[in-house]
């Protein structure tokens, strides 16, 4: 007898290698009844090859007769990782062969500002929120004007989006982006894989023509260390910003000052919510590229700067340490993530990378100066080691996960800096106010010259 939550055409279970047998019932029964696609978003669609196909069993038979959409995509993409491993999936958005380094992102919402955030270029960001997609994209939640990193590996991928603010699905954005994507793969295993033996180099390819072996060989043979990723993501001449948070979302209207301070923001990959909050609170920024120099800044007579976040290898980018330095004590410095690291750098202290880094926007970072927790947003592969910084740089906050510096201050010098992103998009507010702490520093600076 036919289980009546099972198809009628097919007995169940019955013996097909390599087909989804129970769906395929599922299916088969649901396309003999309505005669219409499961499934209504275009680039599903595509992937829905015409298929016929036939099912023995034990008790007989059925056939589809002829071509039937399948409404479901078989594995067509392979994530090859360094340590040999190789992951079937499905992909969306871009096709082709791409190489990255494979990193795991915690944030339960926020994908596009993820997917655009320049701090991400040269890696796969693999979201451990296993359902993705379902709110679609948007015209507002851009962090740049590009999406940099190598790729999206995601383990559902919604088949319908639901938001008000929505304008496209998220596989027509990476399409267009040329941006590859992955899902259906076993996302929980590969970030198991990455917590126990660091973060690791992948291929993901939906070549056929590549072989395993052949992808392997590209993932152990390219390297993300020791090469400067800022200078392709930067911009290539000065801008000015004035674009402020929109009153629907800024949450700190209330934290406003009568004066304007002259912000000069060096761009080594900026996220543009840093540039949206320093404007809410009263500033008139210049955008810099990252090769912007020293002498040029100071000509501007800044009341304060700003050393973006930014991707890759802070200690492959000498030049910008440089620049920072020769910055130091002039000016108020507020540094945020790869800012950070360079200020770090300019000190004297050193980087090193990290297991697998912090990305995700539930990070507890204690405020050692009050004693205060924030949950914050994070992003980043590389620290700062406080015991190689000289003396009279304070350590202001540490990440309660791993106790890894999180935040350095320096008052005889005027300068400030953050590990993490205080502008969150996407993730936690709770660090809003060190812009407004920055302010305070121009305006101190300001009175007393
Ligand atoms: N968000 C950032 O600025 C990242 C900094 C640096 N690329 C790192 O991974 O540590």
């Amino acid at each position: 007898m036919t289980h009546p939550r099972r198809s009628p055409l097919l007995p169940y279970p019955f013996p097909v290698s390599g087909f989804n047998t129970r769906r395929m019932a599922t299916n088969a029964m649901y396309l003999s009844v309505t005669n219409r696609p499961l499934l209504s978003r275009p680039d599903t669609i595509k992937a829905l090859q015409v298929r016929s196909f036939t099912v023995r069993c034990s008790t007989g038979s059925v056939s589809t007769g002829a071509a039937v959409p399948a409404p479901w995509k078989l594995a067509d993409a392979r994530l090859v990782l360094e340590d040999g491993s190789i992951w079937r999936a499905k992909s969306f958005g871009a096709t082709g062969t791409q190489v990255g380094e494979v990193v795991f992102n915690t944030s339960l919402t926020g994908y596009q500002e993820i997917l655009t955030d320049p701090s991400y270029a040269g890696q796969f960001v693999l979201m451990t929120n296993p359902h993705i997609g379902n709110t679609g994209v948007n015209i507002d939640d851009e962090e740049s004007i590009q999406c940099f990193l190598a790729g999206l590996i995601i383990r559902s991928l919604s088949i319908s989006t639901s938001n008000y603010r929505c304008t496209e699905s998220l596989s027509d954005y990476l399409s267009k982006r040329n941006i590859m994507g992955i899902y259906d793969v076993d996302t929980r295993a590969i970030t198991r894989r990455l917590r126990e033996d660091g973060s690791l180099i992948g291929v993901l390819s939906t070549e056929e023509s590549k072989t395993d072996e052949q992808l392997l060989e590209m993932s152990r043979t390219w390297d993300i260390v020791g090469v400067d990723l800022i200078s392709s993501v930067s911009c290539k001449k000065p801008y000015e910003w004035v674009e402020k948070t929109g009153s629907e979302w800024d949450f700190n209207s209330n934290r406003r000052h009568e004066e304007t301070f002259h912000v000069v923001a060096y761009d080594f990959g900026i996220k543009h919510n840093i540039l949206r909050r320093l404007a809410s609170y009263g500033c008139k920024i210049t955008v810099v590229p990252s090769t912007w120099p020293a002498t040029e800044t100071l000509k501007m007579k800044p009341d304060g700067v700003l050393f973006s976040n930014g991707p890759g290898d802070p200690s492959a980018v000498p030049y910008a340490v440089e620049t920072v330095k020769d910055i130091i004590g002039k000016v108020p410095i507020f540094g945020i993530c790869m800012g950070h690291q360079l200020l770090g750098q300019a000190l004297g202290g050193k980087t090193y990378k990290m297991k697998f880094g912090h990305h995700g926007g539930n990070h507890p970072v204690r405020n050692l100066r009050n004693g205060s927790v924030e949950i914050s947003a994070q992003n980043h592969n590389y620290a700062v080691d406080p015991e190689s910084l000289p003396s009279g740089v304070e350590v202001t906050h540490v990440n309660l996960n791993d106790g890894s510096c999180a935040g350095l201050a320096f008052p005889q010098q005027k300068l400030m800096s953050l590990q993490y992103h205080p502008e969150a998009s996407p993730g936690p507010h709770d660090s809003d106010l060190v812009f407004d702490h920055f302010v305070e520093l121009m305006r101190r600076e300001k009175q007393s010259s």
